[in-house]
């Protein structure tokens, strides 16, 4: 199988092109590559697939093979593999998801793609929508108890569910002993991303996740904007932020009247490759 390993921001995939046919065994594939050891080694796997509503289809699958709705920081670059690639000349893209059809602006420089802002479309909020298992008309700033603590948690979904806590030091969570605690808690029947931030200031935040079916990952597109509507809820930002996370920087941008929230960032190639499967 030919393909091409990306990264936006440390998040990376591997990337195949199945614009001409569809490869077999997906999830399987999707643990085979992504191992570190005995595979390519990434946080999954991203189809290029074509679509009927959209210039392109992006279908994503976790480390662990399960397919998600969304992936923020791969939508850049496969905006940047079809750019690159001479599969389409549009510097506008529009690219069909499991969560709607999202538009992309691409910058370019030497003909090829570096930064991508993506309409990342309205923030969700709504319990049954995200999903969480709750009685409030929202989850903000509500306490949950995971293991033997208990932690407060401001939920929505960005096409995928995000639950945030606000944490005094990203450095000082231990993200190994929680993350799977929240990702697998009873209150979230599909799993659940889990975000943990640090308010810098009003327009910078720093933010580690914990990634539903890959376990932490040096960034999240949808984490990142998820995290920004989780702060302008709990009123502790601005509607422009910074954040900053393991693997680089994304900027964020809720435009209020629209609803609708606008993410900017890189999007990188590593390397081409065959495997062998
Ligand atoms: N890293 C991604 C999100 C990938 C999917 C996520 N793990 C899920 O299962 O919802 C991003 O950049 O948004």
């Amino acid at each position: 199988m030919k393909f091409t390993k990306m990264q936006g921001c440390g998040n990376d995939y591997v990337y195949v092109d199945c614009t001409k046919k569809l490869i077999d065994h997906i999830p399987e594939t999707a643990r085979k590559v992504s191992d570190r050891h005995f595979g390519i080694g990434s946080d999954g796997l991203i189809l290029i697939r074509p679509s009927d509503k959209a210039d392109f289809m992006m279908d994503m699958y976790n480390q662990d093979g399960s397919r998600a709705q969304m992936c923020g920081n791969g939508i850049r670059c496969v905006a940047k593999y079809v750019y690159d690639n001479k599969l389409t000349q549009k510097k506008q893209v529009l690219i069909e998801t499991l969560s709607g059809v999202k538009e992309l602006d691409l910058t370019v420089e030497d003909d090829k793609v570096s930064l991508v802002t993506v309409n990342m479309g309205p923030p969700i909020t709504k319990p049954s929508s995200i999903p969480v298992v709750s009685e409030k008309e929202n989850v903000v700033n509500e306490p949950i108890t995971v293991g033997d603590a208990v932690y407060h948690i401001t939920c929505v979904s960005m096409g995928n569910p995000h639950a945030i806590v606000f944490v005094e030091d990203t450095n000082l969570v231990p993200i190994e002993t929680i993350g799977p605690l929240f990702e697998n808690h009873e209150i979230f029947p599909e799993r659940v991303n889990t975000e943990f931030v640090q308010v810098v200031d009003r327009s910078h935040i720093h933010m580690r996740v914990w990634e539903r079916g890959s376990g932490e990952t040096l960034a999240c597109g949808t984490g990142a904007c998820a995290s920004v509507i989780a702060c302008i809820l709990n009123g502790y930002t601005d509607k422009e932020v910074t954040v900053t996370l393991l693997g680089g920087e994304l900027k964020i941008r809720y435009d209020e009247e629209k609803n609708i929230v606008f993410m900017t960032g890189p999007a990188k190639k590593v390397f081409d490759g065959e495997i062998e499967l």
